[in-house]
């Protein structure tokens, strides 16, 4: 007699961010996935370098993501965490609290060359997996006015570094190095490579 046919169910694809850009860029290489709403305290160690507090944060809520899950849910899932952050001369640049941050952090980008790590991690049941893209950013030299502009343009607030490459950011960026997904918070080559691994065909 032959065996009965077995079927598993393929894996289901998890988000763990509310980033808008992520759901975008993630779209371009998957045609369903779940967003999961995940709370990890991003905060970087003394001794930790920005490359693997990046890595570590992307680690965590990838993780989190997958223990927000129920047992069952837990079995086919394979959850996406990621993080960007802006860094120069070692000072890690997050999403800027307030006005005065975010103008301070485009003072210190302008006229120099920084670096923007993105990290991305896939986790299931019994496997995980993680890459980081290092970009470099070269910012022009801004004026106080034009800082103040795009400030008061509201486009800084929740993205790392006060920027949006993406955006009006795009007229401050002189040369890009690198992965301009990545800069925008999902780096696709790596995360495409990332997906194969798990057996999820890009698209
Ligand atoms: C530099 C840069 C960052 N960003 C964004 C990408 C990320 O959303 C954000 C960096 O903050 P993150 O902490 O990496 O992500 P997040 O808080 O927005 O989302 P979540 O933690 O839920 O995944 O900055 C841009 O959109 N454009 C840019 O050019």
């Amino acid at each position: 007699m032959l065996a009965p046919d077995i079927k598993r169910e393929p894996p289901m694809l998890y988000l763990a961010s509310q980033s808008p850009r992520r759901r975008d860029l993630l779209g371009q290489l998957a045609a369903t996935f779940s967003v999961l709403d995940v709370d990890v305290t991003e905060q970087r160690a003394i001794d930790e370098s920005p490359k693997d507090y990046v890595h570590r944060v992307a680690h965590d809520k990838a993780r989190a993501g997958l223990a927000s899950l129920d047992a069952n849910q837990r079995t086919d899932a394979i959850v996406l965490g990621a993080d960007t952050e802006v860094v120069l001369d070692g000072d890690v640049f997050g999403k800027p609290r307030d006005v005065a941050d975010a103008t301070a952090m485009l003072h210190r980008l302008s006229g120099r060359t920084h670096e923007v790590i993105s990290a991305v991690w896939l986790v299931c049941a019994d496997r995980e997996l993680g890459d980081v893209c290092v970009s470099r950013v070269r910012f022009a030299k801004l004026d106080e006015a034009s800082i103040a502009a795009y400030v008061a343009s509201g486009e800084p607030f929740g993205k790392a570094g006060a920027y949006a490459i993406q955006g009006r950011g795009a007229t401050l960026i002189e040369h890009l190095e690198g992965s301009y997904s990545g800069v925008m918070g999902l780096p696709l080559f790596e995360t495409a490579r990332l997906l194969r691994n798990f057996g999820i065909v890009p698209l």
